[in-house]
């Protein structure tokens, strides 16, 4: 099987490659840095692979698409372009079943966002069980290490904005502050909510990790369910699942300050899920590496999935 990356020198490019290139069963084609934006190379290289990733800004995942005319080659585009569109695959196949069979078949799979991965793996099985309200007004809070950015972020961070002690970068800082960030619409689409969720982000000085947090006011759910049965709910969905996992019942009874942790799963292609709170107000948490399951792991774990191999192969667990 032939795969070429294309943007395979950016953040979530060399994420990719990193994953791809500890493999034997694949055939990586590669382009040189210096032609990486050679319009005649990169035609070339996309029409010649089985899968493509695709790792650009938004208008250049948009016109990459328009230039691969081999009707063999399917793509996997981890930008915004395409995460609503309806003649792409959403690649999340923890939502269902039927999700991963759509994934194994689909020509064109888009890769979720990171902040939106953590929220929709929090809120579709609560809404798909019914405990949720679909007209529930949620709200959601991220934080998030600079990584998730890109090249431009990282620049600005690591080119002393981290190391000047004046510098505001050293510590959080909230963003999209008009709440209205990219990731908002596939939130509201895909966990099927009357509503967008008002949605505040924050990026922090560490390079990468990520943890998500929605709080829930239990009265304002259907049959007011407790504690235990929103855990259940959410543990039931994803019994099985090899990267998402729900921390057991009594584990998060007692959790501890720094417990949630934005970068322990860092390295890995996992997502944890933690059910915290009292019967009365519940605080959902979703933590996982933006350069893992919010993106490179993500679309490697798409492209295992969409050629038939083991769904975890080069991805740590
Ligand atoms: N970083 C993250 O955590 C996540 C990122 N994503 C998405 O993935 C995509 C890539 O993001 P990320 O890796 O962070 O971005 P980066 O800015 O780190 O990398 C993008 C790469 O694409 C190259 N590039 C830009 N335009 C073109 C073009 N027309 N042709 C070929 N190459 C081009 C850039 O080159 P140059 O720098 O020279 O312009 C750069 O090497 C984005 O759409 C982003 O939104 C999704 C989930 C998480
Ligand atoms: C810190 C930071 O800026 N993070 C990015 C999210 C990165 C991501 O999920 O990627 P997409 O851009 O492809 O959606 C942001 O909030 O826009």
């Amino acid at each position: 099987m032939k795969v070429f990356v294309d943007g395979q020198y950016g953040t979530t490019g060399l994420g990719i490659h990193e994953r791809l290139n500890k493999r034997n069963d694949l055939d990586v084609l590669s382009i040189s840095e210096g032609n990486k934006k050679d319009l005649g190379n990169r035609i070339k290289l996309m029409n010649e692979a089985d899968i493509v990733f695709l790792c650009l800004p938004d208008e250049a995942a948009r016109e990459a698409v328009s230039l691969i005319t081999n009707p063999n080659t399917r793509v996997i585009d981890s930008s915004t372009a395409f995460r609503t569109h309806h003649d792409w695959t959403y690649g999340l196949p923890e939502l269902s079943a039927l999700q991963r069979k759509e994934i194994a078949n689909a020509a064109r799979v888009s890769v979720p966002g990171c902040h939106a991965t953590a929220f929709v793996l929090m809120i579709h099985p609560l809404v798909q069980s019914g405990i949720l309200p679909r007209h529930y007004p949620v709200s959601c809070h991220s934080l998030t290490g600079y990584s998730g950015g890109g090249k431009t972020l990282i620049e600005q961070y690591e080119s002393g904005g981290i190391s000047d002690p004046n510098s505001s970068l050293r510590h959080p800082q909230h963003y999209s502050l008009s709440l209205n960030h990219k990731h908002l619409p596939e939130m509201k689409k895909v966990t099927d909510l009357a509503f967008q969720p008002v949605f505040l982000p924050t990026v922090c000085n560490f390079y990468n990790g990520m943890v998500g947090t929605v709080p829930l006011v239990t009265r304002m759910l259907t049959d007011r369910p407790g504690l235990r049965e929103i855990h259940a709910a959410l543990a039931d969905s994803y019994q099985g699942e090899r990267f998402v996992s729900v921390l057991p019942f009594d584990a998060v009874r007692d959790i501890s300050p720094g417990a949630l942790d934005p970068t322990a799963c860092n390295g890995t292609n996992g997502a944890e899920i933690f059910v915290m709170g009292n019967n009365d107000h519940v605080l959902l948490a979703c933590r996982l590496d933006n350069l893992g399951k919010g993106s490179s792991g993500a679309a490697v774990q798409c492209m295992n999935i969409m050629l038939g191999l083991d769904e975890g192969a080069g991805l740590n667990s």
